[in-house]
């Protein structure tokens, strides 16, 4: 039996500040190995990568969620009382929910909106000389999931309603002003969101049943009680604010057909399959969520390591995804790597691994590569853009990743 390496040093906050996405992966190559124990955030905390490990670190008998989320992250990104923090039956019953709304017809629903919103928004862009493709994609899917999840939105609080779902996702790991913006943001979002589910609840908003809006105002958990107010907004906001965030894949999209434009002819001649691989490679090769946190519900060995119970592990999304075992070259963008890629729930995981109903695997997952595919191929052949000058450099250390121009598009003709 083996002590899980250490990195050596007594703290390493800062070490994770200055290497973000790479945090990991340095430390794991200098020393040899795929985990070791850091201390970071004043925490003991265990970090590991690669297929193997992810398979353990999903493992529900061995590893809970509950508590592990810091407050920083819950004031920000995930709110309090959400389905990330849930274990067991109880975690069952909710992820049920979720799940519920993300049937194919439901789904194929969702892509329509944001087609016709693609089109919509680009009306406009072609009287202007400059257009920023991340912010329109960020409007652009919070009009569309509104309209889908049955969240009324009033035509002057769109540009307000937008950018607090962004606030949220780009204050979780941020310190200073860019903190505090996510955290005043998700208040105004949960004052928001709890009146409007208190209008459902007492029947002065009529929304259709089958969205979300509906499906979160009327769960019942398995107490048979209804959410709290607050909840049942957090969790709506786990609907509207992750499907805001799919602009950074549809802007690193827009990045990738930029840099390689042998990839955009071949989505012009339509070969079969590779708007799939180019979707795939689009959320493996780019930074977004680096790790997941989960705890150990009890003391255990594995891998001839012995894991002491209650101690923080965080799993490298980003480094799996980069695994030179599990991906050939794998800093190079190549969608025709999925021609061969042999499916694991646990070797590709920008969204998380493991099952989606028992474990805590993206419910969004779907959403997500529909919503990639609608805005990729209206790119590439609804639209002629030019490229200007502009600085696309990404810094490693910046969560969530966020090229500084957010990709400048001139010249549009639709
Ligand atoms: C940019 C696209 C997205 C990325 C990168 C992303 C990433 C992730 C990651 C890494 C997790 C955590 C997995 C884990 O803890 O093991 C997660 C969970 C979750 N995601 Fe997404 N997601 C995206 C889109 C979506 C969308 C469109 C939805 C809308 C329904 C969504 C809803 C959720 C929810 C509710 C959870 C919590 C699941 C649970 O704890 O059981 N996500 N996502």
């Amino acid at each position: 039996m083996h002590e899980i390496p250490r990195d050596g040093v007594p703290d390493s906050t800062l070490s994770f500040a200055w290497d973000g996405y790479l945090f990991i992966t340095k430390r794991c190559t200098r020393l040899g190995t795929d985990l070791f124990r850091s201390r970071l955030m004043l925490q003991s905390t265990v970090c590991m990568r690669g297929e193997e490990l992810a398979r353990l670190f999903y493992d529900n008998e061995r590893f809970e969620r509950a508590g592990v989320a810091p407050s920083r992250l819950q004031q920000t990104l995930f709110g309090r009382g959400g389905v990330q923090g849930l274990d067991g039956n109880p975690h069952r019953c909710r992820k049920g929910m979720f799940l519920s709304l993300m049937s194919a017809e439901r789904i194929a629903e969702l892509a329509e909106l944001s087609a016709a919103q693609w089109h919509r928004s680009a009306a406009n862009w072609e009287r202007r000389s400059q257009v920023v493709l991340f912010d329109e994609a960020c409007e652009s899917l919070c009009r569309a999931v509104c309209a889908w999840t049955g969240i009324p939105l009033v035509e002057s609080e769109v540009r307000r309603r937008t950018d607090d779902f962004v606030a949220m996702i780009d204050a979780g790991a941020a310190i200073g002003p860019r903190h505090w913006r996510g955290r005043w943001a998700r208040n105004r979002a949960e004052r928001w969101i709890e009146g409007l589910v208190e209008d459902v609840r007492h029947h002065r908003l009529t929304v259709d049943e089958d969205c979300a809006l509906y499906a979160i105002s009327w769960h019942r958990d398995l107490s048979g009680e209804l959410l709290d107010k607050r909840t049942a907004a957090v969790e709506l906001i786990n609907v509207a604010r992750p499907t805001v965030a799919v602009a950074w894949y549809i802007m690193f999209a827009a990045m990738a057909l930029h840099q390689h434009p042998q990839c955009r002819e071949r989505l012009l001649a339509a070969e079969a399959y590779y708007l799939d691989y180019f979707v795939e490679e689009v959320r493996r090769f780019y930074p977004f969520f680096p790790v997941v946190a989960a705890r150990t519900r009890r003391e255990f060995e594995s891998k001839g390591y012995r894991f002491p119970k209650g101690e923080r592990v965080l799993l490298d999304l980003y480094g799996t995804n980069h695994d030179p075992r599990l991906w050939d070259d794998p800093h190079t963008f190549m969608p025709e790597r999925f021609r061969q890629w042999k499916r694991s729930p646990f070797s590709f995981i920008p969204q998380g691994g493991g099952e989606y109903l028992d474990g805590h695997r993206c419910p969004g997952e779907w959403i997500t590569i529909e919503l990639m595919k609608v805005a990729v191929m209206f790119l590439s052949t609804s639209l002629r853009y030019s490229v200007p000058q502009q600085d696309l450099r990404m810094s490693l250390s910046r969560i969530p990743a966020l090229p500084p121009s957010r990709f400048v598009i001139g010249n549009v003709q639709i």
